[in-house]
């Protein structure tokens, strides 16, 4: 393993270069921070130091405090494991120290690692280095004087926007803003570094502490208007999170009292944001994101990715198209096939409107939309195929056009090409069931829109070759996706996952639950809308064909809503045209659309399942659980037959692609917290009023009874068995 070590070199010209190795962000382990402070305190006591430059090794300054130890803290509740590193490093030895002191930043310096910079006297930076304080994406916020300084060196309404979006900015945008103080070339950043430390020593250049500046915070008034705006906004886009309201009272602490108490509020809220839910739940996260890269015998049998420069996409509908934006942003090049000339212009012509659209909410340049768009070339027959790396087949749910399609590639594409499919829901055996590639066949699973939804479900079979898998991550992570690899089963692991989530909101109404008061509850647990709204904007025939489906795979536990079919009938088709369950009008919020009540007590007498014939009485949680829970027991059985690596790949796939709350850690996460106990106990109970629909899977039952947490390793996983 590499060296954890802060060490320090003193040149001839008087500077202590003192530079952090934690490869590979050189994250501020607690060793490193002890070694921080002993190399500081060395150099302030050195005759022969005048100045110290501060940096990190392998072209990164460093990506914050140790992730790690949040981890340790959650597990034992012990917050004393944090040190003192605001006062005791970052004010007292380094800002307050007898030497001036410069932070060289290469690549990045994020959370903590931007904080120790900014508690240097001033800041030299390589071009395209990335600034900013994510921590409140981890549930807490600035812990090193951040809410303080920074602030003090930008301005308030930047600082609290960095704050709470947690986004970065690169160091062009730091130098206008006055968070750095030049930019020079890599090449040149130690040296320039050492002489800017030396001209601070002999006052040539400022001293200056950022914490004791008061020049661009503006007037107490024009600040309380700003934290004002900024509580009314988080009220909006961080909803059942502390952190956003806490970041911004602590801020506020240092503008009316000054920034060395807020600092001393700030290290107080810190310790008290660490221990919540809500931290424990995005820390989970953070680290499962993460895990999904390492996929047993397949990213640890020493296998290199190959390279994938043209992919061909099949089907140019609303998947196939976004599929192709994705790859062409990436600078892949792509063919689009179609079956005739007009549905290939529309096909280019939503490739066009995606990239445009990506332009107009200012999230691409014009050049590099250009470029996208030159990326791309439309086909109507297979004559482009012969030197393609990669297909994905983005057809209607057909099984025999997809099998066909899958008979034709097979002949055309070049040997080593990948034959994918991005079926959301079919068997892979079945579709390639007339090939004789087998090990090249693989599931690409996207999630609509396919350029904009983080997610990549790559499906394997028990014949798909590792070395498919591994391109098809690599693919999937070069177009900045989150690739995670399931095993094949009907709707793989997140919808198959998620498909009792809108039947179990089905059940609910039909058994007299108001519509609206369901999505209002699942909306305020956290997920961007109810299943209702979901149903409007998904389209009631997606409703349909995936219900068909699951009704096959799983007869035992589908619930056969009337609902559906009579608003169908009915002339309604959701948001697609403008009349659902909620009124859609341009321009303003969905309404509810109460015209929609008479055909759902249609529903409720052809479903005829409420007990007595009268509507059942539930609580807001009672509603939440009777959805999710159904969810948490398709997830057991999801785990027991080992259809993911391990349990945590759900709880990535659930918020990345069903838009889980992050916050609540993910499906099973969020299930070990109300305790599988409760769970088991729960569906047991409506099993016996209401049906087979919530009766508890074997896996859910043993663990509850064993009082084993769901996400404990099980001995099975078809993902992880070796391959051929
Ligand atoms: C008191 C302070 O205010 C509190 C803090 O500082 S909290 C920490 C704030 N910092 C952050 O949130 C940054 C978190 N890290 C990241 O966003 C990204 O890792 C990054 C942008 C730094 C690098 O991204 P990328 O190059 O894609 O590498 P990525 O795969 O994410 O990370 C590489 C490894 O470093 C680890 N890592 C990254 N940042 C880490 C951190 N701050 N602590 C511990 N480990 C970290 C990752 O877990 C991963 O480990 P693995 O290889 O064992 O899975």
């Amino acid at each position: 393993m590499a060296p954890v070590k802060v060490t320090m070199e003193v040149g001839t010209d008087g500077v202590a270069v003192i530079t952090i190795f934690n490869p590979p962000v050189n994250a501020l382990a607690i060793p490193i921070i002890a070694g921080l402070k002993e190399k500081w305190t060395e150099a302030t006591m050195r005759n022969d130091v005048k100045a110290i430059v501060l940096t990190g090794n392998g072209g990164r300054f460093s990506g914050g405090f140790d992730i790690n130890v949040f981890q340790k803290v959650h597990a034992n509740g012990d917050t004393s494991q944090m040190p003192d590193v605001s006062v005791d490093l970052v004010v007292n030895t380094m800002e307050d120290g007898k030497k001036p002191a410069v932070a060289a930043i290469e690549g990045l310096a994020l959370g903590g690692g931007l904080e120790l910079a900014l508690g240097c006297h001033a800041r030299i930076a390589a071009p395209r280095a990335q600034l900013g304080l994510p921590e409140l994406s981890l549930g807490v916020m600035p812990g090193f004087g951040g809410t303080q300084r920074l602030p003090r060196l930008i301005g308030l309404s930047k600082a609290v926007e960095l704050m709470m979006t947690s986004k970065p900015i690169m160091s062009e945008e730091g130098k206008k803003l006055g968070l750095i103080d030049a930019i020079v070339p890599s090449s040149e950043l130690l040296k320039v570094s050492r002489q800017w430390a030396l001209d601070i020593a002999e006052r040539r250049k400022p001293w200056m502490r950022s914490l004791h500046k008061t020049d661009k915070i503006g007037s107490l008034s024009e600040a309380h208007e700003i934290l004002k705006v900024a509580r009314e906004q988080v009220k909006q886009t961080a909803k059942n999170m502390p952190q956003h309201l806490a970041c911004i009272e602590v801020i506020e602490e240092g503008i009316i009292h000054g920034g060395y108490n807020g600092v001393l509020k700030e290290a107080k809220v810190f310790k008290d944001l660490v221990l919540s839910d809500t931290s424990k739940g995005l820390v989970h996260i953070f680290f499962s994101q993460r895990a999904t890269s390492k996929v047993p015998n397949v990213t640890d049998i020493g296998l290199k990715p190959r390279t994938v420069k043209k992919v061909a996409v099949i089907g140019g509908g609303l998947m196939g198209s976004g599929i192709a934006t994705a790859l062409a942003l990436s600078n892949t090049i792509v063919i689009l096939k179609e079956i005739n000339s007009e549905f290939l212009q529309k096909g280019m012509k939503a490739i066009e409107a995606n990239v445009s659209g990506l332009v107009a909410r200012k999230k691409l340049p014009q050049d590099k939309a250009d470029k996208a768009l030159s990326m791309v070339k439309g086909a109507l027959d297979y004559s482009d195929f012969k030197d393609v790396d990669m297909v994905i087949e983005a057809v209607v749910e057909n099984v025999p056009l997809k099998q066909k399609i899958f008979s034709e590639i097979e002949k055309v594409c070049p040997p080593h090409c990948i034959l994918a499919t991005n079926t959301s829901t079919i068997d892979l055996n079945i579709i390639g069931e007339n090939t004789t590639s087998k090990d090249r066949i693989i599931g690409a699973h996207f999630f609509s829109p396919a350029h904009i939804m983080p997610l990549l479900e790559i499906v394997q079979t028990e014949k798909t070759s590792a070395q498919a898998i591994l391109d098809l991550m690599a693919v999937g992570k070069a177009i900045k996706k989150v690739p995670v690899v399931v095993g094949n089963c009907t709707g793989f692991a997140v919808n198959r996952t998620f498909f009792p989530y809108s039947q179990g909101a089905h059940i609910l109404v039909n058994l007299g639950v108001d519509v609206f008061r369901i999505d209002t509850q699942i909306a305020s647990f956290g997920l961007p809308m109810g299943p209702f709204q979901l149903q409007d904007l998904t389209g009631y025939g997606v409703a349909v064909a995936v219900g068909k489906e699951f009704r096959s795979a799983f007869s035992d536990r589908t619930f056969m809503s009337p609902l559906i079919d009579l608003l169908i009938k009915s002339g309604r088709n959701g948001k697609n045209n403008g009349k659902g369950y909620y009124i859609y009008e341009k321009g303003r919020k969905p309404r509810p659309d109460f015209t929609v009540l008479p055909i759902i007590e249609e529903s409720r007498r052809l479903a005829n399942i409420m007990p007595g014939g009268k509507p059942i009485s539930v609580t807001d949680r009672e509603i939440v659980e009777m959805i999710l829970f159904p969810v948490v027991n398709e997830a057991c059985r999801v785990l027991d037959e080992g259809i993911v690596v391990r349990a945590s790949d759900l709880d990535v796939t659930s918020v990345l692609g069903m838009s889980f709350p992050s916050y609540r850690g993910g499906i099973v996460f969020w299930a070990d917290t109300v305790g599988a106990g409760h769970i088991y106990r729960s569906l047991k109970k409506w099993s016996e009023l209401y049906g087979n629909f919530f009766k508890p899977s074997r896996f859910l039952e043993e663990r509850a009874t064993k009082g084993i947490p769901l996400s404990a390793p099980s001995s099975t996983s078809s993902v992880s068995r070796s391959r051929m």
